[in-house]
């Protein structure tokens, strides 16, 4: 088999720097072609195939910006990362938003410049077999707000730029987080996921960036931490909102300078990872209420992708159905239920607060419910007479007249406990607040509910 040598575009108007990275790119055994302005880089790239191009920002007879649209629009498949001045992340920002790769600043450390060429040469890899294993259709819907969203996670997949995912609970942020994780060049690497708002204060710096066995009491023994885990992969951090301020401190540091250091441990570690994050919230307005530092916003949110509410993508309700049903008959190893069409049109009506998320909650109770494996709308157990209208706090749908009392209850009760947890990103005390009740008593319930998830030591005698 014959293999080729990939061949690197160096486009920089500084003769030292421009030397530099061909010297770095032959050592590196690639094929290195050097432009010394715009005009000659936009030449070289109508006239060959470049498997990489590495530019300058200031380029004389233009700017690095000018030749990434020029190779978006010539060789979108090809790779590009820009070098920068010291500390210019609008630059480096914009460059990622046209569809760089990733940046790099000046003064260029040769490290970080070889981590940046085999990360663009592995996209570039990547990028050849673009089909990738089926993996989108773990993401749902086909109607016109999804397949914009599935088109801008192509793209965001390839890129090294951190995304921020908005969106509303349980409208599909993690699985997004994963899809570009999936569909990226570092898909072979760990994707971890975190939820900043369930882990408590004083053990966040030890579960970020791990510690060292005796760092403290209860460090029993070392500890890898999180960035460490997903270390040549991609590290999701949900409900970013929640971090204290102390730890946002740290955890752009980490991201600027690429390393950790754990706690208790003298030396940094390096770290090559991508940060996607998320939050239900909005974070521009936790921002300008001085909840969230404005230089980790801008660091994280150089690239918003929007998962719109099921609510305005009601076109792909009876799809999601179908997904749902089909894996929980699956789970359960029966066949799945039918859905008579007066409960579909029911649920393409509802405006699931939810989302998704309440669409799975809904289908597995009716299917529970449903008689002869086919789903009416007495099973669905929307808010009666208005089904486009939110459940208003304290409306309880009417009990289907086969379902005994006590089921019936049981179920309410269950209800309302999950809407507060999903409320409240499953703290149990706050939701036991939200709820009226004692942190026993709401531990007591889920026990008997089966919805604890975590209690192996619990205590039931309430
Ligand atoms: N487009 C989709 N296709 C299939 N399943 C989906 C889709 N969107 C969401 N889901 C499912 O809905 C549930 C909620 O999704 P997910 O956890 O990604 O939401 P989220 O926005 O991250 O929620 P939260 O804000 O509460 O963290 C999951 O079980 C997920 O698998």
């Amino acid at each position: 088999m014959k293999i080729t040598t990939p061949r690197v575009l160096v486009v920089d108007d500084e003769a030292d720097l421009r030397e530099l990275l061909v010297i770095t790119l032959g050592r590196m055994k690639l094929d290195a072609t050097a432009a010394a302005s715009l005009d000659e880089g936009r030449r070289l790239l109508d006239g060959g195939a470049f498997d990489l191009c590495l530019t300058d920002m200031n380029l004389g007879d233009g700017t690095g910006l000018d030749l990434i649209r020029h190779a978006a629009a010539r060789a979108p498949q090809m790779p590009v990362a820009v070098i920068t001045a010291y500390g210019n992340m609008e630059m480096a920002t914009e460059a990622m938003k046209l569809g760089a790769y990733d940046f790099i600043a000046k003064p260029v450390a040769l490290d970080r410049l070889r981590q940046l060429i085999e990360d663009g040469l592995g996209i570039s890899r990547t990028g050849a077999n673009d089909t990738a294993g089926g993996e989108e259709d773990s993401l749902i819907g086909q109607g016109p707000a999804m397949a914009a969203l599935k088109q801008q996670i192509r793209k965001l997949a390839r890129s090294q730029a951190p995304i921020y995912i908005s969106g509303e609970s349980g409208s599909g942020k993690e699985r997004v987080a994963r899809l570009i994780h999936g569909l990226g060049p570092r898909r072979e690497k760990p994707f971890v996921a975190v939820n900043c708002g369930a882990i408590p204060s004083e053990l966040m710096e030890s579960e970020f960036f791990g510690h060292r066995k005796g760092s403290f009491t209860g460090a029993v023994e070392d500890r890898k931490g999180l960035f460490r885990e997903a270390d040549g992969g991609t590290l999701f951090l949900d409900e970013v909102a929640d971090l204290p301020l102390h730890m946002q401190v740290k955890l752009l540091r980490a991201i600027q300078e690429k390393t950790v250091r754990p706690v208790g441990e003298s030396r940094e570690v390096a770290v090559n990872l991508r940060i996607l994050c998320a939050t239900h919230r909005d974070l521009g307005a936790e921002m300008n209420a001085g909840r969230f530092r404005q230089d980790l916003y801008y660091r994280l949110n150089v690239i918003e992708a929007h998962v719109p509410p099921l609510r305005e993508r009601t076109e792909d309700i009876p799809a999601l159905v179908e997904h749902v049903l089909r894996r929980l008959g699956d789970a359960w190893e029966t066949p799945p239920p039918a859905v008579g069409e007066a409960a579909m049109a029911a649920l393409c009506d509802y405006d699931f607060p939810g989302n998704v998320r309440e669409l799975e909650n809904i289908l597995e109770r009716a299917m529970t419910l449903c008689e002869d494996r086919r789903i009416e709308p007495a099973h669905l157990h929307l808010p009666a007479g208005d089904q486009g209208a939110r459940p208003e706090a304290g409306q309880v749908p009417g009990r289907h007249p086969q379902l005994p009392l006590e089921d019936y209850l049981q179920e309410i009760e269950k209800q309302e406990i999950l809407r507060a947890l999903d409320a409240t990103h499953w703290n149990r005390t706050a939701a036991a607040r939200k709820l009226g009740m004692t942190f026993r008593s709401l531990r007591y319930r889920l026990k008997k509910l089966e919805l604890d998830q975590d209690d192996g030591d619990d205590d039931s005698s309430e």
